[in-house]
């Protein structure tokens, strides 16, 4: 395909528009019964085992997806990624959060340069630094133990270690690992995050990393210079140097804000925010809260799923694969939406995490070469655990609008409870709602079954269910930190995969440019209204009745001398 040839003008995606017609005339659950096509749509790696079998498309709809990326260059796609290529164009860099969890003799460049020697500088400095946090051989301005950690910071900053976090909170060797010590994540600007965060929460005892990529970002530095102001005004400037360090690409910015650079850990731009728990932006707090060697399996996992996904045959390759699928299922079959159902409690943070690595990757409307496309990209990314989605949101799914979904199950639970008296056990409940649910979705429930089962005539269309819902399973070993690396990895991949078939920069954001300039416009304004008075002015009616509607309304609550208040719960 030639630069200037949209993947639209393509044959196979021509081909694979001629094919949804024939496609559709089979029902899910006529393509169920066919046993060989179900167990050549399951794929396993490492321990985990993909069944796309409820997926609307057979064995030839792949063949036609494997032609399609052959189109797009898919293959040589991942190559120039992995071979450190600028392919993130429009702001001139490499793509390299693969080098972020390769072992230490890899070589992977980026401008001439092996960065792993690099990366693994870094994490040796957080490996010894929160070693020494961890045994009290750093400790806080007032010879206390740093036992607590707040991490601040937003979007990829936030994101990516909030689902780590959350995953391994209640894993066996993990729970061991962070006894008596406390992660706590201030993303948002609202001052009720920052109140709610340091509620109950000691400055001696406490230990704030701010984590910004940027070390610009609205939100995460007033936030800071909010922990800057909490901590120093209990225990005196100097402590800022014992109880405050960073994360960042901008060392310099660093220690303007006044924290020493021996306590910052660098990354580098050729990490995405949203790509970026890899780097000291999820590796610092969480080897602070559950020590390094917790956090390199993660590592590990993540990297075994990379080279799969370099490796693999694309017949083999789960987030080859994965990807395709989606591909087909946004652009073939015109489904917009992704349901994220992980069954464990201990993925909550799943879908809010991919939301950010899948919308703010994919949903874009130009080409990478700028040119507008004349098909959607991306997908709206949402979810919660199974079952409580069940009691929400499935209604919607099952018999209002057709939204392909992930299934995710582990095998062992990370908190098994067996009853006495009862043979299923808590953790087999879950999982007979995990299998349980793709069927239904499939099958469906036809009119003449409801008939048999006496159903009363007026209700056979209220229950009766379409089915033909596709959906897809991924089946996990465990749940501990190789593998919550191995599933983070399978996502980014996948959504690279999408990316790359739609010729789409998945790795720029300028769609989050505009809003933050408008702010910075209507923050000059509240300033200038409350210092001298000024009246709301630059604005359109709407904007300027309802913020000149909120400096009068607030005016009463803003202290007339300039002393700091902080949150008083
Ligand atoms: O890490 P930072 O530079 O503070 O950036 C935090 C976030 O800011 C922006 O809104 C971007 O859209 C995100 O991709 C990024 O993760």
């Amino acid at each position: 395909m030639a630069s200037s040839t949209l993947i639209c003008d393509t044959e196979p995606w021509k081909e694979l528009q001629a094919h949804v017609e024939d496609n559709n005339k089979t029902h899910l659950r006529d393509l169920m019964n066919d046993d060989k096509r179900c167990q050549s749509m399951m794929v396993e790696f490492d321990g985990i085992l993909l069944d796309y079998s409820r997926q609307r498309a057979n064995l030839d709809t792949l063949n036609k997806l494997f032609n399609l990326a052959e189109a797009a260059h898919v293959k040589e796609k991942i190559i120039r990624m992995f071979n450190g290529e600028h392919i993130n164009s429009t702001e001139n860099r490499s793509v390299l959060h693969v080098a972020l969890r390769a072992p230490r003799d890899a070589v992977i460049n980026s401008d001439g340069k092996n960065v792993v020697p690099e990366v693994w500088q870094v994490l040796d400095k957080i490996r010894d630094f929160s070693e020494r946090v961890r045994s009290g051989a750093w400790v806080g301005d007032t010879g206390k133990t740093l036992k607590d950690v707040v991490a601040i910071g937003i979007g990829g900053s936030f994101l990516g270690p909030l689902f780590v976090h959350t995953a391994l909170q209640t894993e066996v060797e993990a729970i061991e690992c962070a006894r008596g010590r406390e992660l706590r994540f201030l993303a948002n600007v609202d001052p009720i995050d920052v109140a709610r965060n340091i509620t109950g929460l000691n400055p001696e005892t406490t230990l704030v990393v701010v984590v910004s990529k940027t070390f610009t970002t609205a939100e995460t530095m007033l936030n800071a210079r909010t922990l800057r102001e909490w901590i120093s005004s209990a225990l005196g400037p100097q402590a800022v140097a014992k109880h405050m360090v960073a994360v960042s690409t901008n060392l310099k910015l660093v220690e303007q804000f006044g924290i020493d650079p021996n306590n910052a850990f660098a990354f580098w731009d050729w990490v995405g925010g949203r790509y970026s728990v890899c780097s000291a932006v999820g590796v610092l707090p969480l080897s602070l809260q559950y020590g390094f060697s917790i956090v390199e399996k993660f590592l590990k996992g993540a990297s075994s799923v990379d080279q799969h996904f370099y490796s693999a045959p694309f017949e083999k390759n789960i987030p080859v694969i994965l990807g395709l699928l989606s591909v087909w299922n946004v652009s073939f079959l015109g489904y917009p939406a992704r349901a994220i159902l992980p069954y464990s409690q201990a993925l909550e943070k799943l879908a809010p995490h991919i939301q950010q690595v899948s919308m703010e990757s994919n949903g874009k409307g130009v080409s990478i070469d700028g040119v507008p496309l004349p098909y959607q990209t991306g997908e709206i990314d949402f979810g919660e655990p199974g079952t409580n989605g069940q009691h929400s949101f499935y209604q919607l799914i099952h018999q209002g609008r057709v939204i392909p979904c992930d299934f995710i199950g582990v095998v062992k639970s990370q908190q098994p409870i067996y009853l006495k008296d009862e043979v299923v056990s808590n953790h087999d409940e879950l999982m007979s709602n995990f299998f349980a649910q793709p069927d239904a979705l499939a099958y469906g429930k036809t009119p003449e079954q409801l008939q048999k089962e006496n159903v009363p005539e007026h209700l056979i269309s209220h229950k009766t269910f379409s089915g033909n819902r596709p959906s897809l399973s991924i089946l996990l070993p465990s749940l501990n930190a190789y593998n919550i690396g191995q599933l983070l990895a399978i996502y980014e991949h996948r959504v690279a995969v999408q990316g790359f078939v739609w010729s789409i920069n998945s790795f720029d954001q300028w769609g989050v440019e505009l809003g933050k300039s408008l702010a910075t416009k209507v923050r000059k304004q509240l300033h200038a209204s409350r210092k001298k008075g000024e009246p709301v002015e630059g604005f359109n009616f709407s904007t300027k009745t309802l913020i000149t509607r909120y400096l009068e309304q607030a005016s009463a609550d803003v202290p007339s001398d300039p002393s700091t208040r902080l949150p008083n719960i």
